[in-house]
């Protein structure tokens, strides 16, 4: 069984992690065989199960739906949770929605934002409830952002977002998830701090990747973004089984083969 405890482990040996995003049983007992390390229910489940062009539809009832059918499906993994779009305003509404989220059997809470975020932080690890903050391409910010685009670039946009990571682990972030930003911030981000990180489109030099599952198994609704590789169709697995396809993606982020430079930014 993974715990934080052993994804701080992790970290300190160099040992590469997995996280892949799981909505239902199957996929979650799949993971589970190939032993992939943590599963995040994700609020992307608003585009790639209920068929929004955004994650800002997806209510905490969806959330807590989801995460229910991975933590009867899989033992083996960290179970992470996002809260959706607008459930984490105030603090009480906050804490309300993370212990729906953490009753459904979450095991960490996944929450978009920098620095605001530290009183939140804080006060949900004093409650029992490890947070994951997610910096950089943060969707549910897709209308702030006006689109999907890299995040983290130049100097002053760099130094923020350093900054933002430093003082949400200062006020107890257990995990951060850095996506979409340019590869040596993502390591400078990873050396700061004593943390575990996932990227997502930030290089290899994180302690952990992430892909949203769909895409990894090749099913991409319009255009393939950088840092995704079909694991599905790739030769290493050689009977293109969903299984096998986890198995490889295990192995390839443990070996340090997946991600290469051709699936990250600079
Ligand atoms: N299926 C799916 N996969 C995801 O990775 C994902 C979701 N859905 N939904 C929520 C967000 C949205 N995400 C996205 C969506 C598109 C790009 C994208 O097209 N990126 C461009 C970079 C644009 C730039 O250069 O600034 C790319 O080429 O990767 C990135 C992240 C990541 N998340
Ligand atoms: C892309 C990942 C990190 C995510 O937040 C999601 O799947 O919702
Ligand atoms: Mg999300």
């Amino acid at each position: 069984m993974t715990t934080l405890s052993t994804l701080n482990k992790f970290k300190k040996d160099g040992t590469k992690f997995t996280c892949l995003t799981c909505y239902d049983a199957m996929f979650a007992r799949m993971m589970d065989k190939a032993q992939i390390d943590t599963i995040l229910i994700g609020d992307s489940l608003g585009m790639v199960v209920q068929g929004h062009d955004s994650t800002l539809p997806v209510s905490v009832d969806d959330m807590a739906y989801h995460t229910a059918n991975i933590a009867r499906s899989n033992k083996h993994a960290l179970i992470l949770s996002d809260l959706p779009f607008m459930s984490y305003v105030t603090l009480p509404e906050a804490v309300t929605n993370s212990r729906k989220l953490m009753q459904a059997g979450a095991h960490v809470i996944k929450i978009e934002g920098g620095s605001e975020l530290c009183e939140l932080v804080t006060t949900l690890a004093q409650a029992g409830t490890p947070t994951c903050v997610h910096l950089g391409l943060t969707p549910q910010s897709v209308n702030v952002f006006g689109g999907y685009k890299i995040q983290g670039r130049g100097d002053e946009a760099a130094d923020k977002l350093l900054a933002d990571a430093k003082a949400v682990v200062a006020a107890g972030a257990a995990l951060l998830v850095l996506e979409c930003v340019p590869a040596e911030l993502a390591k400078a981000v990873t050396q700061a701090v004593a943390v575990p990180v996932i990227g997502i489109g930030a290089g290899a030099d994180t302690d952990g990747q992430v892909l949203v599952m769909h895409d990894m198994l090749g099913m991409v609704h319009g255009r393939v973004p950088r840092f995704v590789h079909d694991f599905l169709t790739d030769e290493r697995n050689s009977e293109h089984s969903i299984e096998g396809a986890f198995a490889l993606y295990q192995q390839a982020v443990r070996d340090g083969s997946f991600p290469t430079e051709q699936h990250q930014f600079s």
